[in-house]
């Protein structure tokens, strides 16, 4: 057994917690058992197949509670099956999936997922165009009471402060009136990051965020994915190596399905097997 294998056998879920395996039970949001120090998600043997070939196999990884990780691997390795499995879109054949200890997601559907407290910021910006920055954070805040009432009903106090917050906090305070359509691709990403916000993630999954933007704007979201680590667990998708470097401190590189190597980026881009797929591509 290697030294990573030992190291997964230490820290799985069900066997450092083994009182907690009797099932489920539901948690409201804020509520995780998952502070500071543990894991937010453990994934852990999960094999996905689609049509006998395994996107997934025997996949074993774990989130710590607040921090910001990064998945890299070729194409094909897994990655999005692996964000699919999390938000409940792909069901894997064997496996677990657990958001914090006692929350098993492979038996929720996809909305019990999200109101539990994990959102996914998708590759492709699905603002709506034709409101303001500031009326698509007041959309996605009363999204689970529909459109309807989002509109036509009055904001509290707290509800503005929020959106001006989450405004802020994407960057897009000073550009708030300005209906969405007329942002910059850039602008359009973090704004979808702030929809997600809205809804108050413990767990933020993001989908190659830099795809399309210029230097300045890659500069940016590395600073507001950094800014969201510890108050959120962030897990990012991403081929771009230099975007990596520059915000990850600990990277995992998937590959056919499995972890091939984890540690720092330094540390991964040193491990002879991890060379050896790049460069095979
Ligand atoms: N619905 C599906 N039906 C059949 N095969 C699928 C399906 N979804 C994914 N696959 C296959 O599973 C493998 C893993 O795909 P996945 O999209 O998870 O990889 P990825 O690492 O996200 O790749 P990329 O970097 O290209 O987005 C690929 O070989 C893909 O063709």
């Amino acid at each position: 057994m290697s030294a990573l294998d030992n190291l997964r056998e230490t820290f799985r879920r069900d066997q450092v917690f083994d009182f907690m395996r009797q099932g489920t039970r539901a948690v409201a949001p804020g509520q995780l058992d998952s502070g500071a120090g543990k894991n937010i998600l453990y994934l852990e043997d999960i094999t996905v197949s689609f049509d006998g070939f395994k996107a997934l196999n025997d996949l074993t990884m774990y989130i710590k509670t607040g921090e910001l990780r990064c998945i890299i691997g070729p194409n094909g390795a897994g990655k999005s099956t692996m964000m699919d499995v999390i938000t409940g879109k792909t069901r894997p054949d064997s496996g677990t999936c657990f958001f914090g200890q006692t929350l098993d997601l492979t038996r929720l559907s996809e909305t019990e997922i999200a109101t539990a407290g994990i959102g996914r910021k998708f590759q492709k910006p699905t603002v709506f165009p034709e409101h303001t920055a500031f009326e698509n954070l007041e959309l996605a805040m009363n999204d689970a009471k529909g459109t309807w009432h989002s509109l036509f009903t009055r904001m509290s106090g707290e509800q503005k402060s929020w959106i001006e917050e989450t405004l802020a906090q994407v960057g897009l305070l000073d550009d708030r009136h300005k209906v969405a359509g007329l942002l910059s691709h850039g602008q359009k990403q973090w704004l979808e990051i702030g929809m997600v916000l809205m809804q108050k993630p413990q767990l933020l999954l993001v989908d190659e965020p830099i795809a399309g933007m210029t230097r300045q704007e890659v500069e940016r979201t590395g600073q507001l994915l950094q800014s969201l680590a510890g108050k959120h667990s962030v897990v990012v998708v991403e081929h771009d190596m230099e975007f990596i470097r520059s915000i990850a401190s600990t990277v995992t590189v998937l590959h056919q399905g499995s972890v091939l190597a984890e540690g720092t980026m330094d540390q991964v881009q040193n491990d002879p097997k991890v060379i050896e797929v790049y460069l095979g591509e």
